[in-house]
Order: structure tokens, then sequence, then C-alpha cells
């Protein structure tokens, strides 16, 4: 079922284009990440969808029956900060806005800041209040939730914890958008990637999609030969240099490598690895640049 839709937005600041033409629907229980590089227009979008800049066209629709403003929770870059204020008396006054909120000992157990509730927000880590501007988010027990960049400062243990709490979330009917640099986070959990690129949606897809499109394999090696004496290889989708470090991302492995016979000789540490979506998300520029 169809929770929102995006229609032929535009943004623009000043004369640089950041949203071109984009339309999406995005579908309830799903998990959703938009990636792109940094100034790709991610925070943009996401702005725009909740109403918080306005956008040059277009038209941006909660399919819902209630305020939209009640079923979203949102999860900006920036945590938020209150001073002088406690993190019992911020996440009631957060409860306090909604209809139907979540009680306030869930919501402190998901900050995981249960000895610190009478504390100021002043004296927590960027690790914790990331954790409570989740916690936050989720006050209102939100039908779509917004994540923009939700781990970062957070520690290997939180980051666990957090997309566990995501997993269950979607299993529970949840929405969720989220945008995030950390692409192995999101590989294991994302129904649905979005890469934003060149102010268009330039992928759309599952990940196996992506792999299926851009190559399934990287083959590393180190050799002093030069960039142009592999340019003959047939089943490349992609190669990078990088000193006399060489990564080749090809979809039929064994032809490559049966390609590669006569130089084995001037090629020495030969890997062969699944592609990271790094690596895909790399190669998807390259070829769209072409
Ligand atoms: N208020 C603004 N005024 C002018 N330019 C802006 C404004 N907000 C964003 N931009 C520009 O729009 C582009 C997209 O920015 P945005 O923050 O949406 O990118 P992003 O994909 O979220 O990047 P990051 O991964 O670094 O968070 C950037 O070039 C940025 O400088």
């Amino acid at each position: 079922m169809t929770i929102l839709e995006i229609q032929h937005v535009n943004k623009t600041f000043g004369k640089r284009v950041v949203l071109n033409d984009i339309s999406l629907q995005i579908e309830s229980s799903s998990i959703i990440a938009l990636v792109g590089a940094n100034g790709a227009g991610k925070t943009t979008l996401i702005n725009i969808i909740l109403n918080l800049i306005p956008k040059d066209s277009g038209q941006v629709t909660f399919l819902t029956k209630n305020n939209w403003k009640q079923i979203t929770g949102v999860m900006m870059q920036d945590n938020i900060a209150l001073h002088r204020i406690t993190i019992k008396e911020i996440i009631n006054l957060t409860r306090s806005y909604f209809n139907h909120p979540l009680s306030y000992e869930e919501l402190l157990s998901v900050s995981g800041l249960e000895d610190h509730q009478n504390s100021l927000m002043t004296g927590l880590s960027g690790g914790q209040k990331r954790r409570l501007t989740f916690a936050l988010a989720l006050a209102g027990d939100p039908k779509v939730l917004f994540l923009d960049e939700p781990t970062v400062g957070m520690d290997s243990n939180s980051r666990n914890a957090f997309w566990q709490e995501i997993d269950h979330l979607k299993k529970s009917g949840k929405t969720i958008f989220v945008t995030s640099h950390y692409l192995e986070e999101l590989e294991n959990i994302a129904d649905r990637f979005l890469i934003l690129q060149n102010s268009i949606i330039a992928f759309d897809g599952t990940i196996k999609q992506l792999r299926s499109r851009e190559g399934q394999s990287l083959i590393e090696f180190d050799s002093e030969l030069n960039q142009m004496d592999f340019k003959g290889l047939q089943d490349i989708v992609s190669l990078n240099v990088v000193g006399h470090h060489f990564q080749i991302i090809t979809n039929d492995v064994n032809q490559l490598l049966a390609e590669l016979t006569p130089y084995l000789k001037a090629i020495d540490n030969l890997q062969i690895k699944q592609a990271t979506l790094d690596t895909l998300l790399l190669n998807y520029k390259e070829n769209t640049h072409e």
C-alpha cells in the first residue's frame, strides 16, 4: 500500500539544481535507503517531504486520513540541543505534541538513558544524544520514520542495537526512509535503494538488482603495468587504479580470469571478492557519467 507520493518535485538553490523532477511512490512497511554523495540533495529531499523548506514545484502527498505531522517521526542530522532541560522533560515535552504517544518508559528504554533521566542534555555524549534524538522521533508512534544519517557518532554496540530496533519497527508495519554513508549497514536491512545523483534518482531498486546490473565480483591485484595495458579486457564493468593497486568489477569472474592469464606474471596479490555496496555505487557513478 502506498503511504507517500512525491510527484515532479523540483528544487534549486540559486543556480544549483538540487532536485530535478523527482517522482517516487513509497510503500508502507518497508525500509527505503536514500544514498548519494555529499551534497547530492538527500537532506533537501527529506526537508521538502516534511515541508521544512519550500519546493519550487511539484507535489508531496501523505496518503493517510490523519494529519501527516501526527504519523511522521523525524531524526535529522543535527541533534536536538535544549541545554536547560532534563532527559525526562524533553521526552515528555515531545510526547505532549502527539495524540497517541508511546509511553515515557518505552521511549526511555529506546534512548538507553535509564540512568540519566534527570540529567541535563548538556551532559550527554554525541552517541547518547543521537539515541535520544531517535527516541524522540518515535514519540508519536509514527507510521513513517525519516532518519537522516542516524548512526553518526554511535559506537558499534549502539549501532547494532539501533539497526535491530529498525528491523523490529519495520516488522511492526512502519515505513522507514533512511540516509546513511555507512552503506554496509544499509545493505543488510534496506528493501529498496534510491541513488540520488546529478539531481535525479539514478537508480531505484533492490540491492540484488543493483548487483545484477552493475556486476557482481571485484577482482583486486597489484601490478607495475599501466591501466592502458588492460584496456583490451572484454568483461570489465569498471576499472579503478590507485597507484599500482587495480580494482576491476566484472559480471563474469571466470571469463575475466581467463583473459588475465597472459598478465599473471606481472600481477601480485590477486584477490576475488564480492563487490561491496560502496564499490557498486562508485562504479554506478562512473557508468552514468559516460
Ligand atoms: N539553504 C541552502 N542554501 C543554499 N544551498 C543549499 C542549502 N541547503 C542545501 N544547499 C545545497 O544543496 C545541495 C544539497 O545539499 P543536501 O544537504 O541536501 O545534500 P546531502 O545529500 O544531504 O549531503 P550530505 O550527504 O553531505 O548530508 C548542496 O550543494 C548544498 O550546498
